[in-house]
């Protein structure tokens, strides 16, 4: 809706009104077409502003109304009637102008911002672009390179920055439609003519094809799959080549080729999924809007390890005080050092003061006596970590929160140790984690919904994506992880190379793939994890049986590595070879291929050729599986959630929508069939076994993932 008041006598004042983000949806569209249609129709308006309740101009389109079929008066021609007005219209921008938000005002014949306001073309994000004008006016008002800038990267911009580039013209500190009021008041009567963008041609760009081929390759190749950040440097390559109606048309056309794109589908699921998982729940009935949190104004990090340092910065960028523990005098002075650095380039980067003084270093536990929340970082070892359980809970006020940064440590046994386990969670940060987005808010069965709710608004605060997740080995994203390493260490059995595989992962849109990834996180790792299993022998044995452990299929290839010092980066050597320990570049390693030729002579493996599709279905698939399992177990609360873990942690092709969007586009039916073809080739892999609820949702005609929730509910009350 939009309303319509005539005030300072003249000037016919449009406000959107369409809670939270004044959407254009097509009733707010309907209500502008008719609000302006009666302001250029009243000869008392001399001029007209156009602002948005509640602080905020406009969020764009409604993405909603994309999901169906669209009704209402189109954006474009809407916009059109605007630019060509015979009477000044103004926006007043306060909040956010975004997407067909900040279209609408470029149609405008003047902006006007609040300093606090922050402007942006983000469609790029949702698979999409502006196409609402906004591709051929942005670069008529700002010049091409400036315009494919925000365009193909979709970042938002200060007030400040869009009067510098020219995208407003004036901010005010004060009450923002008030300033446009006057303003307007001020240029009725003037000539428009100069005011229509897109009536401009582009300002004039040297050597445009050579700017266009760099802003292109580049592009390609962050784009990783991803065809809008494409399609958008082609839309403003029309601006700048062809007159504004071809430019349109070629808007249009590019926008349609989005528009029905599976990308675009993805990219909108990811954008409400990850407002979903706010709205969290845990099998109790506890939820997120019945949970209040506890206030958090002192935290204490205990130990300063690589975790450790990376939490404590992102807590005292909060804002927060934090007291930082390490008991090691050595340790600490070293710690010190690296948070400081850390913080002083993070603050550098945002323009702000480093929170030095946030920070207050002690080698003693006794001094976290009054925080509200304690993060435990100290190393990966039980006894350790429920020694310092204990010693917190002796030392903290009563109704301290104690959580502990284990990424594979039972959450419920260390809650279990302590004279209060309803105020224990988990909070799984990864590294470097004053930078990674994900955080897993780990909850035992007898976790407090406050202790959850508190965690999950501390992550919130700390512009974490916070996923509520219940307790079990690996939580959900490593524990989707182990049968996908494992997949491709089979491949390697098989024939593979870590090449191939990771070429495979590559083009599917991930960063690295496996073997890039396990040699940068450390071959050591996961060595650890399996010896405390139990599952590493010494590498003698040989043929089908040495292969065979604790009943099931087993590649001994990783500890093989890790048994001749080759760590990954940190060693110069892993699945690849690097010029030095800690380089980064992955170079082809011929031992590692003569290495692999002898493993499979050596075990009667004959390797056979194996393509991508094959690493896609096994390495995915298996890991896909281990989320169906996780959601018939009821660790995460709904596929969103393993899916805003995947995206946000664990690099997932955004583009992609996460594991569980991708098995729903690729169909259930085609995942479980798959699975069941593999499984028979390698029956002694359980994890290749279909999961019974993808095999029950299947059976139920394969519910698209929205239906997923009631499906599964369904399904439970009939067992
Ligand atoms: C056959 C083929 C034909 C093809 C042709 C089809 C042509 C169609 C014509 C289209 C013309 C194109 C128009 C335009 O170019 C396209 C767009 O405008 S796309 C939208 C661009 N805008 C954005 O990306 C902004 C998205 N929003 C945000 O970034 C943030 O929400 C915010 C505005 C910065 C506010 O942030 P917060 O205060 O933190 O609030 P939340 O993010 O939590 O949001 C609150 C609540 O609002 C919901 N919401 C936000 N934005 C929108 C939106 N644009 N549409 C619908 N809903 C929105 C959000 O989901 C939250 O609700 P919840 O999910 O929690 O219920």
């Amino acid at each position: 809706m939009a309303e319509y008041n005539r005030v300072s006598e003249c000037v016919g004042l449009i406000t959107l009104r369409n809670p939270p983000v004044n959407a254009l949806s097509a009733a707010v569209r309907q209500g502008i077409v008719d609000t302006v249609q009666r302001a250029l129709s009243d000869p008392n308006v001399k001029s007209v502003v156009i602002c948005g309740q509640n602080g905020i101009f406009c969020g764009g389109a409604d993405i909603k109304e994309f999901r169906s079929n669209m009704t209402g008066p189109p954006l474009i021609p809407m916009i059109h009637a605007i630019e060509s007005a015979n009477k000044p219209v103004v926006a007043a921008i306060e909040g956010s102008a975004l997407g067909g938000g900040l279209e609408l005002a470029l149609g405008c014949h003047y902006r006007i911002a609040h300093s606090k306001a922050r402007l942006g073309l983000p469609e790029v994000s949702l698979g999409l672009l502006p196409a609402a004008g906004g591709s051929q006016r942005l670069p008529r008002l700002i010049g091409v390179p400036a315009a494919l800038n925000l365009i193909t990267t979709g970042r938002h911009v200060t007030a400040a920055e869009a009067l510098q580039l020219g995208i407003v013209d004036q901010v005010t500190d004060h009450n923002t439609v008030a300033a446009a009021v006057k303003f307007a008041l001020s240029v009725a009567g003037r000539s428009l003519d100069p005011r229509r963008i897109s009536t401009h041609p582009c300002p004039q760009q040297p050597d445009l094809d050579a700017l266009f081929e760099e802003v292109m390759q580049k592009v390609r190749q962050s784009a990783r799959g991803a065809i809008a950040p494409i399609a958008c440097v082609q839309a403003v390559r029309a601006a700048a080549t062809l007159p504004y109606a071809q430019g349109m048309e070629r808007e249009r056309e590019l926008m349609a080729t989005l528009f029905t794109s599976g990308q675009a589908r993805a990219l909108q699921y990811c954008f409400f999924a990850e407002r979903a998982v706010g709205r969290w729940r845990m099998p109790s009935g506890a939820r997120w809007d019945t949970s209040k949190p506890r206030p958090v104004h002192k935290a204490a990090v205990i130990g300063l390890g690589t975790m450790g340092r990376g939490i404590t910065v992102a807590l005292a960028q909060t804002g927060l005080s934090v007291i930082a523990v390490e008991t090691q005098e050595k340790q600490l002075m070293e710690a010190k050092q690296a948070i400081s650095g850390m913080l002083e380039r993070g603050a550098k980067g945002r323009g702000v003061a480093p929170a030095l003084d946030g920070v207050i270093y002690s080698q003693n536990i006794q001094a976290v006596a009054d925080v509200d929340l304690v993060i435990e970082a100290v190393f990966e070892d039980i006894a350790l970590k429920t020694k310092v359980f204990q010693q917190l809970s002796a030392v903290c006020k009563p109704g301290t929160l104690l959580c502990t940064n284990t990424s594979a440590l039972d959450v419920d046994q260390l809650a279990s140790e302590t004279p209060n386990p309803e105020l224990v969670v988990g909070m799984h940060f990864f590294a470097p984690a004053h930078v990674m987005k994900l955080l897993e808010v780990v909850y035992g069965p007898r976790s407090s919904p406050q202790a959850v709710a508190t965690a999950m608004q501390l992550g919130k605060k700390m512009g974490k994506a916070s996923v509520a997740v219940g307790n079990c080995r690996g939580f959900v994203g490593n524990r989707m992880l182990k049968p996908y390493i494992e997949e491709a260490f089979f491949l390697l059995e098989e024939g593979a190379t870590p090449e191939l595989v990771d070429q495979a992962l590559e083009e599917f849109g991930f960063p690295m793939g496996v073997f890039r990834m396990s040699d940068l996180s450390g071959l050591d790792v996961g060595w650890r994890v399996r010896k405390g299993d139990g599952l590493v022998e010494p590498g003698t044995a040989s043929g089908r049986s040495a292969r065979i452990r604790q009943g099931r299929r087993y590649s001994p290839l990783g500890d093989l590595l890790c048994e001749e010092g080759r760590f990954g980066q940190k060693t110069g050597r892993g699945w690849y070879q690097y010029d030095k320990p800690g380089s980064r570049v992955a170079r082809f390693d011929p031992w590692l291929h003569s290495f692999l030729g002898a493993y499979r002579a050596q075990h009667g493996l004959v390797a056979r050729r194996i393509d991508h599709q094959e690493v896609l279905e096994r390495c995915l698939y298996a890991l896909i599986n281990e989320g169906f399992h996780i959601l018939d177990d009821g660790i995460a609360a709904g596929p969103e959630d393993i899916d805003v873990i995947y995206v946000s942690g664990y690099g997932w092709p955004r583009h992609r929508g996460g594991p569980m969007f991708y098995a729903n586009m690729v169909g259930l039916a085609k995942v479980l069939e798959r699975l069941e073809h593999y499984q028979q080739l390698h029956p002694e892999v359980p994890h290749l076994q279909p999961s019974s609820l993808l095999r029950r949702l299947v059976a139920s005609g394969s519910p698209p993932i929205h239906k997923w929730g009631e499906a599964i509910k369904k399904l439970h009350s009939q067992l």
